[in-house]
């Protein structure tokens, strides 16, 4: 399921959307950008004036202002700290009351210079050469970081204690990036979903020129003396590309927040270390069963982990989550264990393609394994909910004994008043004569038409990929197996699940 969120992996709490600061391109002048990073000053943005658009355009970045948030940012903000954030406020508002007045007027990036070209065959030909010089990717982002925080120390703070997450992820971006050069639609349109998403997390054009700088110096220090300007200038085209995806998107989506605050209505630990969350968004919060989100605890600044809706949209804003405690430490720790009523979470904005359709015109196969239930779960009340013309939906849920089957109570009740749903329990602890075994050894032992079917499978991702393998064998077509992305599989490493 889903992309962690953060690419470049920034975490600041607040929107990107619209920094009256002059894009990335018109301080980075040429193709590479070997200059020495402007060295710390002690000023944030030179006060703006209007463009020829009407817009606001600061002359001048500062990466040794304080972070731009107004959850970090120290108390006593000084009367320039205060200046810039109504600059930040007034900038977005502008370009809302734009986007409002002349819809689809304002293109992602008309206050900007052209897009970024992308890599061309050379670049492409080039960076694929020289992998070898810059893998393993997670050395490089080692150094990375490194410089960065080297360089930019406040930068650091704006990331979660624990790096690992972040690295991981990077490194899964960097995979598809260099896998996908010759797919540049793809990568824009994941890019693009990947800004919105990074509007919570408040990365800003300065941002990026700062990681699109430490990322040469850690080109440099991996390549050694194999390093050289084209093989730098590939690459930052190549980054420049998926950055300007990430700015068209964070602009395109600056009509909703940046993230959606909650308060936990209710929590339930159903069994030990697995939790039944619901928590009320103070605005609607829009999104499609079988969607998840990122979701953040005030425990764990800046650590976002996904968790899919495990309700359809309500009237009153309330979702609910299922989350299961797989380690200590973790967010996942902390929503099970360490949250109660009235504390409040956020949650960025819905994502994921794990939707029905407008109009069923099969029967479905619903496959879940443990707290993979809760998109199913949503996808089980939509279809409820439709006022006619329902088809047969055949639920097997995966659990490891039967005490694990922490939401039989209302599976059960809604097959008992629903025809067309049958709910097929599969408990790891019995012995696949008696039913049990996995949710594979199920779809083995009864295939009921599986092939006429459209399926959706959640659960782990090891589940999930033999799942998708076993009914590709048995003749459903991949465009009715339904799944959220899985972590590492090449064509998807945009978007692997993380819940921890
Ligand atoms: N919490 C959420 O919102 C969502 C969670 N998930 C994912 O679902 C998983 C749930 O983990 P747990 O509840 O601990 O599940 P689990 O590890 O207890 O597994 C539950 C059941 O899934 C089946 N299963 C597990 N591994 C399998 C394999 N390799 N092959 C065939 N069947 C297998 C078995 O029937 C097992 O009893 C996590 O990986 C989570 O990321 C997916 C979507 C949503």
């Amino acid at each position: 399921m889903g992309c962690p969120s953060p690419v470049l992996v920034w975490s600041a709490p607040e929107s990107r959307g619209g920094l009256p600061v002059a894009p990335a391109r018109a301080l980075a002048p040429t193709a590479c950008h070997r200059a020495p990073a402007p060295a710390p000053r002690n000023r944030a943005v030179r006060p703006c004036r209007p463009g020829p658009n009407g817009h606001f355009w600061a002359v001048s970045y500062c990466f040794a202002t304080p972070p731009p948030s107004p959850e970090i940012r120290p108390v006593n903000t000084s009367t320039q700290g205060n200046d810039y954030y109504a600059l930040l406020a007034r900038h977005d508002a502008m370009r809302l009351r734009r986007q409002l007045l002349s819809p689809g007027a304002l293109s992602p990036r008309d206050d900007s210079p052209a897009l970024a070209p992308g890599p061309d065959d050379a670049d492409r030909r080039l960076i694929r050469r020289e992998l070898p010089l810059v893998t393993p990717f997670e050395d490089l982002i080692t150094h990375l970081y490194e410089v960065m925080f080297r360089r930019w120390p406040y930068l650091r703070s704006l990331f979660p204690e624990s790096m690992a997450f972040q690295r991981e992820h990077l490194a899964r971006m960097f995979h598809y990036l260099t896998e996908n050069l010759d797919h540049p639609d793809e990568v824009a349109a994941t890019f693009t979903r990947l800004g919105r998403d990074h509007r919570k997390l408040g990365v800003r054009p300065a941002h990026y020129e700062a990681f699109e700088a430490a990322l040469c110096e850690a080109l440099k220090i991996r390549a050694g003396e194999r390093w050289s300007a084209e093989l730098e200038g590939a690459w930052l085209r190549m980054l420049r590309a998926a950055v300007d995806a990430m700015v068209a998107g964070a602009d395109a989506a600056i009509g909703e927040p940046p993230s959606w605050h909650a308060v936990v209505v209710a929590h339930e630990l159903r069994r030990p270390g697995l939790a039944v969350l619901r928590v009320r968004t103070h605005e609607a919060y829009p999104y499609r069963a079988g969607q998840y989100a990122a979701v953040e605890s005030p425990l764990l600044p800046h650590a976002w982990r996904h968790y899919s809706m495990a309700c359809a949209p309500r009237a009153d804003n309330v979702v609910e989550f299922h989350v299961r405690q797989t380690g200590t430490g973790g967010v996942s720790e902390a929503l099970v264990r360490r949250t109660g009523v009235g504390d409040t979470l956020r949650l960025g904005p819905a994502k994921g393609q794990m939707t029905l359709g407008g109009e069923l015109t099969r029967d479905l196969l619903l496959v879940a394994g443990g707290t993979g239930l809760a998109p199913l779960k949503a996808l089980l009340q939509e279809v409820s909910a439709r006022p006619s013309g329902h088809r047969l939906v055949h639920l097997a849920v995966g659990a490891r004994n039967r005490a694990d089957l922490y939401d039989g109570d209302w599976l059960a009740d809604l097959e008992s008043r629903r025809p067309w749903l049958r709910v097929v329990p599969v408990l790891g602890d019995e012995s696949t004569i008696r039913g049990g075994g996995t949710v594979l050894d199920a779809l083995r032992r009864q295939d009921g038409g599986w092939s006429n079917r459209t399926a959706y499978v959640s659960g782990p991702p090891a589940m999930v990929a033999a799942t998708v393998a076993r009914l590709t064998e048995m003749g459903l077509p991949a465009g009715r197996i339904h799944h959220d992305p899985l972590p590492h599989a090449p064509r998807h490493a945009a978007a692997p699940a993380h819940r921890r």
